[in-house]
This record gives structure tokens, C-alpha cells and sequence, in this order.
């Protein structure tokens, strides 16, 4: 067997993404020792009942000890405090790195509290599910998925292809870019669908309730697709949304400009343009599937579906 990329590695956070890291870290022999640290006694006790780690703390501030590669993957409204508890006690030459979903306001959260001679290098892995807890991970999640840095200047070049490979051996492909156009981008692609989704659902909702019950009973796989992102974890959408704050606010006003647009033309029977329109999504669809990028989760099960030679 070839040794082990790093001798421990903490895992701050055991939920989905953290319990995916843990049986990926297991599976491909990444860590001779993983410690798994998590606020909650009862999510710490399941993680030990799933067997994800070596050792469990709720200290977080024990298990970063001695750690080569520490992961937060905790809410991103969470970093800072994390970062400020586990700061005095991370190892000189150590990577600290994290997950979230939002980059610009996670490394302000972090950032101030990295004490020299510790490699702070942002991550944000491009997987996941509407699922949440240590019970949900696995440990094919990264499988062909993009790990985005947004790497602070001055990054050590060794640092970063160190965790770079780590994440190749998680099975992900890698890119990097600054923190503003990963939230921009993040916010279109990611932030925006969660808050339509949550906003159709809530709509539906509050229906009277005839109405609300045929939903249920009647619902086509349009509005079912709906309800999976609807079903996503309220902290963790709550922390985006209030952590992406400008992007997210900037994407829903043109969201909101080009649904009045289309509001008009179905007032006006303006058929040509709605043929135009949903003409020029369909070759966005179409490309998407040519980039080998349609991993669908649909609800109920997962099912991957297999692109051959969609790795770069
Ligand atoms: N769920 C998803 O699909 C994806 C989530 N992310 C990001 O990953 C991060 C984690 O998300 P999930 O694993 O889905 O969430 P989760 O809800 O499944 O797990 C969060 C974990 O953090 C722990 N936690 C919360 N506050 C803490 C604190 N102050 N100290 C220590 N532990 C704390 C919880 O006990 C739990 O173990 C978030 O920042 C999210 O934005 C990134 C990619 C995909
Ligand atoms: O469940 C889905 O469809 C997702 O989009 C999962 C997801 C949620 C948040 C992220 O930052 C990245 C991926």
C-alpha cells in the first residue's frame, strides 16, 4: 500500500460534506489518522457509531492538534468561530481549508484568525445533495465533480498542489479563481435555483388547501425537482443566502427583470418570443449534457449517471 498524503487530517464538521470526506479519506488511504471534531454530542456519536474516524472530540480545538490538513465544513456562518477556536492550536506548516458555499465571506470570517506559518487556502467542492448529517454522506459525492480554490495571493504554490492532489484522489477535477467571481458565478448556478425552489414550494404552500392537497397528489416531475432543492438544509440556506448577500441580490434583479419579460409576453400572445426563449435553453441544456456536467440527483434515491471520458 502507498503511504498515506498526510498523517492526520481533522475534520471540523461531520455532516454531509464532512461524513462524505471521512469515507472518501478512509476509502483511498489519505490519512493515517482522521480525528473528527463536531459541536453536537449527538451527531459526534453517530459519526463514532458509522465508524468515520479515529478518534471524536466535540473540542474542536483538540482534534486540529498535530492535524497536516484540517477541513471546516461546518455552515458557512459558522467559519469564523470555528476558525477563531481552533487558531491557537493548528501546527505550523498545516493546510487549513473549508467547503462553503459562499468564498468572499468565509475567508473574511477566517482569514484574521490564520496564524503565520498555516496555509488558509478556501475550497468549495461543487457536490452535494438536498440531504445533511453524518448519514447522508458517501464516499463517490466528489466523484467527477469540480473542487473550486479561490486561493489568497501569496498562496504557496506547494501548498495548494498538495491539496489540489488530495482532492484529485477525492476524485474531483480542480479549478481555481478569485472569491468575488466564484460568488458571482456560485450565485446563478447554485444559490439562485435553492431560492426559486424554496420560493415555488413556498408558493404552493400557501395555497388553500383543495389546491394544496392536488399538489401533492397531482405533482408533475417539474415541480417534484422543486421540492428536492426545497428540501435542502435550512442553516446551510439561510447562511448562503445572507452570506452572498450583493450576488444573490444582483442575479435576482435580472432574474426578476427577465420574468416580467416573460410575464409580457405571455399577457401579449407574443408566441415567437417565448419560442425564442425557450429555444435558446434548450441548447443550454443540450450543452451541459456534451460537457458530461448532468449528474442528476433525482429524489428518492441516487442515481449517477456515468459519462465516459467526461474527465478532462
Ligand atoms: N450540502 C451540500 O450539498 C453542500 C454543502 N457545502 C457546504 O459545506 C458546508 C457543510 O454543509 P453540509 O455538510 O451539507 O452540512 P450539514 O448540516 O450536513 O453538516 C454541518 C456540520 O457542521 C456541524 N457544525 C455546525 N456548526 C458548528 C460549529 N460551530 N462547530 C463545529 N461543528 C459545527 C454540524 O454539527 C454538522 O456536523 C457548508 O458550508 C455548505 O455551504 C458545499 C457543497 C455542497
Ligand atoms: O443538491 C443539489 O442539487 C446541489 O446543488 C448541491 C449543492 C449545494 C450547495 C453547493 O455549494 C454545492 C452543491
Amino acid at each position: 500500500m502507498t503511504s498515506p498524503m498526510f498523517e492526520r487530517i481533522a475534520l471540523v464538521g461531520i455532516g454531509l460534506i464532512g461524513s462524505s470526506l471521512a469515507r472518501v479519506i478512509r476509502r483511498e488511504g489519505l490519512a493515517r489518522h482522521i480525528a473528527i471534531a463536531t459541536r453536537s454530542k449527538s451527531t459526534l456519536k453517530r459519526a463514532e457509531e458509522l465508524g468515520l474516524g479515529d478518534s471524536y472530540t466535540t473540542e474542536a480545538k483538540e482534534a486540529v492538534r498535530d492535524a497536516d490538513l484540517v477541513i471546516v465544513s461546518v455552515p458557512v456562518g459558522s467559519s469564523g468561530e470555528v476558525a477563531a477556536e481552533i487558531a491557537p492550536a493548528l501546527k505550523k506548516g498545516a493546510i487549513l481549508t473549508d467547503v462553503g458555499s459562499t468564498k468572499a465571506s468565509v475567508i473574511a470570517q477566517m482569514q484574521p484568525h490564520v496564524p503565520d506559518g498555516v496555509h488558509f487556502i478556501p475550497g468549495h467542492p461543487l457536490a452535494g445533495t438536498e440531504k445533511s448529517g453524518p448519514d447522508a454522506g458517501f464516499a463517490d459525492l466528489f466523484d467527477n465533480r469540480w473542487c473550486i480554490f479561490t486561493p489568497l495571493p501569496g498562496t504557496d504554490p506547494e501548498a495548494l498542489e498538495k491539496l489540489s492532489e488530495f482532492w484529485r484522489r477525492c476524485g474531483s477535477n480542480i479549478d481555481t479563481m478569485d472569491p468575488q467571481h466564484h460568488d458571482m458565478t456560485l450565485a446563478i448556478v447554485s444559490h439562485l435555483p435553492h431560492i426559486i425552489a424554496y420560493n415555488i414550494v413556498g408558493t404552493a404552500d400557501d395555497l388553500e388547501s383543495v389546491t394544496k392537497t392536488e399538489v401533492i397528489k397531482y405533482s408533475a416531475s417539474g415541480f417534484r425537482d422543486f421540492t428536492r432543492l426545497a428540501a435542502s438544509d435550512p442553516t446551510m440556506w439561510r447562511d448562503v443566502c445572507l452570506h452572498n448577500k450583493d450576488a444573490i441580490l444582483e442575479m435576482l434583479a435580472r432574474f426578476s427583470e427577465d420574468l416580467a419579460s416573460l410575464q409580457r409576453a405571455i399577457r401579449w400572445g407574443d408566441g415567437e418570443k417565448l419560442f425564442d426563449l425557450f429555444t435558446r435553453t434548450r441548447a443550454i441544456r443540450r450543452s451541459i449534457i456534451e460537457a458530461g456536467q448532468d449528474i442528476d440527483v433525482p429524489d428518492f434515491g441516487r442515481q449517477v449517471v456515468e459519462h465516459p471520458g467526461a474527465k478532462p
